[in-house]
């Protein structure tokens, strides 16, 4: 079965390939989420995955197209990193799951909300390359409690398992 998951991003290839290790082929094509690089809601980060997801289909001869989406969302009590997985299928209405959210310190909150991206505000902050490559913001923030990449295997299991139980008896 071919998988198409719509990111080059390591972590979140591996997360895929963590996931679906029978009998699938794993493939990373790079799409549009034809959302801002830095989506700002629950809302916009939703729809990027949907996007990644049915791009990531569309653009090949896969069965299934996932995508994974990396944003935040403002609360009364800060700024929360989110993230959202779509899990797309010729013929239905993709599958949707969210990911562990943390509170972003207010130094690198007030950063996003002047315009800039997570993903460079996290090296310039960490003073390290390409942490959106590696342990993610969320690493950084929970002392590898938690890796980006684990995080986003969290949440390719919750998009795996609806997809089971939709297929259920079939
Ligand atoms: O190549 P793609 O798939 O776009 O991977 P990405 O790392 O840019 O990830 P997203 O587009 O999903 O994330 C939206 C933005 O938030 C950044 N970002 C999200 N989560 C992050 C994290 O845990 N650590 C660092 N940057 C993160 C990311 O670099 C982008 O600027
Ligand atoms: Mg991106």
């Amino acid at each position: 079965m071919k998988i198409y998951i719509g990111s080059k991003n390591p972590t979140k290839v591996q997360a895929v390939k963590n996931i679906f290790i029978e009998n699938s082929d794993v493939i990373a094509v790079d799409v549009a989420s034809n959302v801002a690089k830095q989506p700002m809601t629950d809302q916009e980060t939703i729809q990027g995955a949907i996007n990644r997801a049915k791009g990531a289909l569309y653009e090949g001869d896969g069965v299934i197209g996932i995508g994974l989406e990396g944003g935040v969302q403002q609360t009364d009590y800060g700024l929360f990193l989110c993230n959202w997985g779509a899990l797309a299928v010729e013929g239905h209405t993709p599958i949707v799951a969210g990911g562990a959210r943390i509170l972003l310190p207010d130094s690198i909150a007030q950063r996003l909300i002047e315009g800039e991206e997570l993903g460079p505000v996290m090296d310039d902050f960490t003073n390290k390359n390409n942490i959106r490559s590696q342990e993610g913001a969320i690493g950084v923030f929970t002392e590898n409690q938690i890796n980006r990449e684990e995080m986003f295997t969290h949440l390719v299991k919750l998009l795996y398992g609806q997809w089971q139980y939709r297929n259920r008896g079939e």
